[in-house]
């Protein structure tokens, strides 16, 4: 199979959800290789430890910008990233970033349970498929 790197964040209240959703896809899942925030990724390591995954550091000490970094330098397939819509987040903007560094290098985001179902679901997650390039001279609008 091919190899997806998958970015794997939950903010506080969505991580039990975050835990769960792998278990339910676990041989869906397994074989992949996986990045994390960093408390993210260790209470995956405990729930699943058949589960390769290197944890960063914590969302709030820089671990969103992290992620973000290694989205901008391709090192990235699909974010799963279960955000908290109810809790104010000290590192809000970080999380900003990081969304929108997402949507700017055209990788698939799921920020919920359903999404990231339908992602994994989806044939092209299996199959070699790779997002399209994003043409960036057509973001620069500071051209002349
Ligand atoms: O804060 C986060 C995402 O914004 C997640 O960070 P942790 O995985 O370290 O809790």
């Amino acid at each position: 199979m091919d190899r997806k790197r998958i970015a794997l964040v939950a903010h506080d209240a969505r991580k039990p959800d975050l835990i769960g959703w792998l278990g339910a896809n676990i041989h869906a899942l397994e074989g992949n290789v996986f990045w994390s925030t960093g408390t993210t990724g260790r209470l995956v390591r405990e729930a699943h430890p058949q589960l390769d995954i290197t944890s960063l550091k914590s969302g709030p000490l820089g671990g969103d910008q992290q992620i973000g970094a290694m989205i901008a330098e391709g090192r990235i397939d699909l974010l799963v990233f279960f955000v908290d819509p109810m809790t104010a987040q000290p590192h809000d903007v970080d999380v900003k970033a990081l969304t929108r560094l997402a949507t700017l290098y055209n990788i698939p985001m799921a920020c919920n349970e359903a999404t990231a179902d339908m992602v994994i679901s989806s044939p092209l997650f299996t199959s070699g498929y790779r997002p399209r390039a994003v043409d960036f001279a057509a973001h620069d609008s500071r051209r002349l």
